[in-house]
């Protein structure tokens, strides 16, 4: 699809839900199977933290312990997304956005820039979330009870409304990830065919 003669719209599918859901898992499969590109917010930002000289590690840092959200000038989808060139089918852009401002940077940024195909939205038992955060056994610095309780929060008071923006608009697609992972995939896999992907 295409804006004007020269720009290339890019298309996006947003995956939201809670920390520990399955985000990344499913973007996983579907980045393989549809030859879409993954983009994680959370992942982009850790390797900003990791970056030597970075000058806003620390504060990305203190966010992450914190289950805060980094203000978005700082988590620049945008940037990655052109990095990753326009030869992509489109993108999984996972864990974004995550509260009003980045909606808010979202749309400033990428506004006609964008064709917003829906929301995969996982739902997910916090249980479940927090033992699977607890186990997943990557060394995160959130992975501990007291970051996952902040992130439960967070998402609760943040993401939550985002996702009731995009449902105002039909493009909330619902898929319980509080299921053995083939069950999740088989879901998944219809919304995006669905989708037309
Ligand atoms: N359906 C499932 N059943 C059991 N374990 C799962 C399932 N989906 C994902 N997991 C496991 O749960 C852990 C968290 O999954 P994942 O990293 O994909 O979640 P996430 O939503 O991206 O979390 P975060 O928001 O913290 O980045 C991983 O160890 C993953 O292997
Ligand atoms: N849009 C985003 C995404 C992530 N972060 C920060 C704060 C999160 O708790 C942390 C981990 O994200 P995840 O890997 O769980 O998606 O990264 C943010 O500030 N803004
Ligand atoms: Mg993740």
């Amino acid at each position: 699809m295409t804006g004007d003669s020269s720009q290339k719209l890019f298309k996006v599918v947003f995956i939201l839900g809670p920390p520990g859901s399955g985000k990344g898992t499913c973007c996983h499969a579907i980045q393989k199977n549809h030859g879409l590109i993954h983009l994680s917010a959370g992942d982009l930002l850790r390797e900003e933290r990791q970056r030597e000289g970075s000058e806003v590690g620390a504060l990305i840092e203190a966010h992450i312990r914190n289950g805060t959200i980094v203000p978005v000038e700082i988590t620049c989808m945008f940037q990655a997304m052109r990095a990753a060139g326009d030869s992509a089918k489109g993108f999984l852009v996972d864990g974004f956005p995550r509260n009003q401002d980045n909606l808010d940077g979202w749309k400033r940024q990428m506004s006609g820039k964008v064709d917003e195909k829906f929301v995969l939205f996982l739902t997910c038992p916090t249980d479940d979330c927090i033992k699977r955060c607890l186990n997943r056994g990557e060394g995160r610095s959130d992975d501990n009870e007291e970051s996952f309780r902040k992130r439960i929060d967070t998402y609760n008071s943040q993401t939550l409304p985002i996702v009731e923006f995009y449902k105002k608009q039909g493009l909330v697609r619902e898929v319980n990830s509080g299921r053995p992972i083939e069950q999740v995939l088989e879901d998944v896999e219809r919304v995006f065919t669905e989708a037309g992907f």
